[in-house]
């Protein structure tokens, strides 16, 4: 199973999350989050990241021409979209060269149909739990909605994940179930996570995958 750090914003911090050789490492590119990054980690530092751990950038609503000059800034490997972009909007960017994580805010229901059009242009879906923010809300959803959801696309679990809910998560299946995306439980404060307790994490999760 994949592994996801989301919502870096400080280099000394980011360097140690770094050493844990997560699959994955994401930063937010939304102005209006507590974890927006654009003043606090320089694009060089974000391009020198260890080889092996995808960079991913995460948008909301943004402009396109501004979501590629960023990915292009800062050798982004993905693009993860947290807002209402369409499917036409998604298809426009990966014809632009960029590699597309969807994120989708899931309610007490959600129609998954609305996601075939997506399929074309989305490397990776991401189910995220549907609240008053359009990421970090903290919460989880009943992830049993997620038998509803027939298609290809593999995705990421999202959405108040940390080591409270590890051993439930480590009990969910899904047949496209890629990898878990954790951010906000990990913290000490927004965009600084706790490097003894996400090392931890990453052990078990380590441990369990090696069992499984
Ligand atoms: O973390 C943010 O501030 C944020 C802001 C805008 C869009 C996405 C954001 N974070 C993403 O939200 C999910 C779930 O986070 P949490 O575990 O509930 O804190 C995660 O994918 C982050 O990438």
């Amino acid at each position: 199973m994949k592994v996801k750090i989301c919502g870096m914003r400080e280099a000394a911090n980011l360097w140690a999350v770094a050493d844990l050789k997560p699959d994955y490492l994401g930063f937010i590119f939304y102005g209006k989050s507590t974890r927006y990054m654009r003043d606090t980690l320089s694009a060089s530092r974000v391009r020198n990241l260890p080889a092996g751990i995808k960079r991913v950038g995460v948008f909301v609503n943004a402009d396109l021409t501004n979501v590629q000059a960023t990915a292009s800034a800062y050798a982004l490997d993905y693009v993860q979209l947290h807002g209402h972009e369409t499917p036409e909007y998604c298809q426009q960017a990966r014809d632009s060269g960029l590699h597309i994580i969807k994120a989708f805010a899931v309610g007490e229901t959600f129609d998954f149909t609305t996601l075939t059009t997506y399929e074309p242009s989305c490397d990776f879906f991401l189910f995220d739990t549907k609240g008053a923010l359009p990421g970090g809300n903290g919460t989880a959803f009943d992830w049993q909605i997620l038998a509803g959801y027939a298609g290809t696309t593999p995705f990421f679990l999202s959405g108040g994940l940390g080591p409270d809910n590890l051993a439930a998560l480590l009990a969910f299946h899904h047949p496209q179930l890629y990898g878990f995306d954790f951010n906000s439980h990990l913290e000490t404060t927004p965009g600084v996570k706790d490097v003894a307790v996400t090392q931890q994490l990453l052990q078990r999760l380590h441990h369990e995958s090696a069992n499984s």
